[in-house]
């Protein structure tokens, strides 16, 4: 052993020292850069949310005043969206053009609809709540919008909108299946509709045939319009957060639309639909299913029968609804099924729903993995043999029931 001076151990330690640094970051240069990188975008990073935490803050309280004052009810949907980007972005995806009027279904308390006026010429606003109305209003006015505003107070379902050519709105979801068909089946013509709806609405509503979600809903608005995901909303961002998450999706109406009639097209797609796993031939082969098409058929052939020899004698009008009337009284499923003297008459007529299947290649196939364009060929093949599924005495199908009957 041998001492060494105390000078020299100084030296020696510091030299040490000078080594291993030196070989840490020679050797290990890059972990350095790493270990530096990361704990300087560490520091980068909790500088950064902690300024986006202070401006959320900030422009929460703006999105927030509205519904501070109120209690909410879930039972509207009244789930506010508050997340200042998440209503940025929806108003960007929505591609407003400073010449629209936009109708916005729901304002609440105006977070998207303060939005939606900074940047379209007008806003048709149709709330259901008073409360949330007044609120929208004081708003509306303290940002000096209120000439750009029409605000209808009532039930989106059943208002009747003024001219609008583009809709933007975060929906109550419990009426998104008939607001949906109101808008695309009813008689407005608009570029887009971005909507914010329930995730899994979204899953269904986009879904292909073959899906497990494939449905009525996809089937009905694809035929009409293009549906388009666009972006995913965290339940975080609402207040009171709900249960689900959400989504946004932008539905655009089709330039051009198959030549079939609508109300028929329905109808079908409900019969079809009934029992979407299961295949057409076992749908339509039901005593209850043959009975509803015999007598609908009956019905709507004989109608169009009168209509031509009516109009001969020019009273349609009148002779329709008598026969109508007259029809109306003794038409009822029940008893076409219960009926024995229509034994034969069943029969025949479910064997012709059997042979347009078969003829189709039908029978054997199963709706839920069908397109459009089967379903339009089947439907044809039906109507060309007198088969015909929608009752026109009750006048035009409203689309909200046909639709919702699918959730
Ligand atoms: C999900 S909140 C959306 C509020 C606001 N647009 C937002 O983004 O924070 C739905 C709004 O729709 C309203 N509402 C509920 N049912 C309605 C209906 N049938 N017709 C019109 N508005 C309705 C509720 O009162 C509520 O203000």
């Amino acid at each position: 052993m041998f001492n060494i001076p105390k000078s020299l151990s100084l030296i020696f330690t510091k030299e040490i020292q000078k080594t291993r640094s030196l070989s840490f970051f020679s050797t290990k240069s890059s972990r350095h850069y790493n270990l530096f990188k990361k704990n300087d975008e560490d520091d980068y990073t909790k500088a950064k949310k902690q300024r986006n935490l202070k401006e959320n803050k900030e422009e929460t309280r703006e999105e927030e005043k509205g519904h501070r004052s109120i209690h909410l009810h879930k039972s509207r949907g009244q789930h506010i969206l508050t997340n200042p980007r998440v209503l940025d972005a929806i108003v960007s995806k929505a591609d407003i053009k400073p010449t629209d009027t936009v109708l916005e279904i729901g304002p609440g308390t105006g977070n998207l609809t303060l939005r939606l006026l900074e940047v379209a010429k007008k806003v048709i606003a149709v709330e259901i709540d008073k409360r949330m109305i007044e609120i929208l209003n004081k708003r509306v006015s303290e940002h000096g919008f209120e000439d750009k505003i029409n605000v209808i107070s009532g039930d989106a379902l059943k208002a009747e909108f003024p001219q609008f050519n583009i809709v933007v709105a975060n929906i109550p979801y419990g009426i998104s299946s008939p607001l949906i068909a109101k808008l695309v089946f009813g008689d407005y013509s608009f570029r887009s509709a971005t909507l914010l709806l329930q995730k899994e609405f979204v899953r269904r509503l986009l879904a292909k045939p073959g899906d497990s979600e494939f449905n009525r809903l996809a089937v009905n608005v694809k035929l009409v319009a293009d549906a388009k995901f666009v972006m995913d909303v965290s339940k975080r961002d609402f207040v009171p957060c709900p249960r689900v998450d959400s989504s946004v999706v932008k539905i655009t109406p089709k330039d051009e639309v198959p030549d079939v009639n609508m109300n028929e097209w329905l109808a079908f797609t409900r019969a079809c639909f009934s029992k979407k796993n299961k295949t057409l031939g076992a749908t339509f082969k039901q005593k209850r299913k043959v009975a509803e098409l015999l007598r609908r058929s009956q019905l709507m052939n004989e109608r169009e029968e009168t209509v031509v020899i009516a109009s001969d004698k020019g009273d349609t009008d009148e002779r329709v609804e008598e026969i109508d009337e007259e029809k109306e009284q003794e038409s009822d499923v029940e008893e076409y099924v219960s009926d024995s003297s229509l034994g034969t008459e069943m029969s025949v007529f479910k064997d012709k729903i059997v042979e347009v299947l078969k003829v189709g290649g039908f029978e054997d196939k199963r709706p839920s993995k069908l397109s459009n364009e089967e379903l339009l060929c089947l439907l044809s093949l039906f109507n060309r043999s007198g088969i015909r599924f929608h009752d026109s005495r009750h006048g035009n199908v409203d689309p909200g029931v046909v639709l919702d009957a699918s959730f």
